[in-house]
């Protein structure tokens, strides 16, 4: 049976690590007889400047088909113009809403041939194993928004079973890895961070006791993570804490472009992309790093 691939490489440096990762996949796909298919589509600016929209339908009806779906990367300076349902990234967030993909898990290793990359000092990096788990279809990215006269509004909503789920997944990787899961909110200030700690305390206290649970203040995380990165196993967030702290936490190994990422739902189709963007600035240079790209292949 063919395993179906459909590969939506995007814009900037996004075609650039996507053939790179083929490359490496149809070595292994001959070399192990796995048999493949690829099917390509159009997503971000390209779809924008091809059918003026940056979802088109063809592309999510080929999603929904594929066995799984391998993205570069979208947007660019020259679509920042658009409003914001019509930007290229409103495209990617309409994918992963529509595959239902709300776990992103993005693993963050220095690893040890590569630690001299790090900007940061080799007794505080060397080792560092962490786990992100990032909410991927809640929160302010998905929630009601808008402008009334000179204001903007952005809402940021999340269900109890919108938590439950992804800290549950959370809670099982953690499980199989060192059994540390730390959740980090702002549940100081916001309502949705106090029902994301209550539903992960619950859940822990029931189901995981096994874990050890740490709680942050995501003020607080940015500086831990840059302070002490080897005391953190499995990290669990929201969409938007999990979005900034992983770019942060990239620095950790050298480059963003070491960083891959697996969106996972319930059932259908993962996603899997590198965490970096579109790269505007080296993009057509030929020096876009496709490690990222090909460890979220493997
Ligand atoms: N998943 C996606 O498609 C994402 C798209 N974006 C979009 O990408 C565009 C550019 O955003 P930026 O803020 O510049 O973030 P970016 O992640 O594209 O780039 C940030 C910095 O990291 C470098 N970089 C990124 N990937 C690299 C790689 N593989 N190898 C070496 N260096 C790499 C870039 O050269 C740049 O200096 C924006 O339109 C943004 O909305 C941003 C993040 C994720
Ligand atoms: C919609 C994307 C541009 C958001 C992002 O930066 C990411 O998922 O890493
Ligand atoms: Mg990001």
């Amino acid at each position: 049976m063919s395993h179906r691939i459909l590969l939506l490489p995007g814009d900037g440096i996004g075609p650039e690590v996507v053939e790179a990762g083929c490359h490496v996949l149809d070595h292994l796909a001959t070399a192990t007889n796995f048999d493949i298919s690829y099917e390509t589509g159009l997503i971000g600016g390209a779809a924008i400047d091809a059918t003026g929209v940056p979802m088109p339908a063809q592309t999510l009806e080929a999603a929904r088909r594929a066995d799984a779906v391998l993205l570069g990367a979208v947007g660019g300076p020259q679509w920042h113009g658009l409003p914001g349902d019509k930007r290229p990234e409103a495209g990617l967030l309409a994918l992963r809403a529509a595959l239902g993909v709300f776990a992103n898990l993005r693993p963050i290793r220095v690893r040890p041939q590569a630690v001299e990359q790090s900007p940061i000092k080799r007794e505080i990096a060397e080792g560092s194993d962490i786990l992100f788990v990032r909410e991927l279809t809640g929160g302010l990215y998905f929630g009601d928004k808008g402008t009334e006269g000179d204001a903007a509004y952005d809402v940021c909503r999340y269900s109890r079973t919108e938590i439950e789920r992804v800290v549950r997944l959370a809670a099982d990787a953690a499980s199989s890895r060192r059994g540390r899961l730390t959740l980090v909110d702002k549940a100081n200030v916001m309502e949705t961070s106090r029902l994301w700690r209550a539903v992960t305390e619950e859940i822990i206290a029931q189901h995981y006791k096994n874990l050890d649970l740490e709680i942050l203040l995501v003020d607080a995380a940015t500086m831990h993570l840059l302070t002490r990165p080897r005391d953190f196993d499995v990290i669990v967030t929201e969409n938007l804490f999990g979005d900034i702290l992983t770019d942060e936490a990239s620095v950790l190994t050298g480059s963003i472009g070491l960083i891959p990422s697996a969106s996972l739902g319930a059932t259908g189709a993962g996603l899997y992309e590198p965490v970096h963007g579109s790269a505007p600035d080296i993009a057509g240079q030929g020096k876009a790093n496709p490690i990222g790209m090909i460890e979220s292949i493997a």
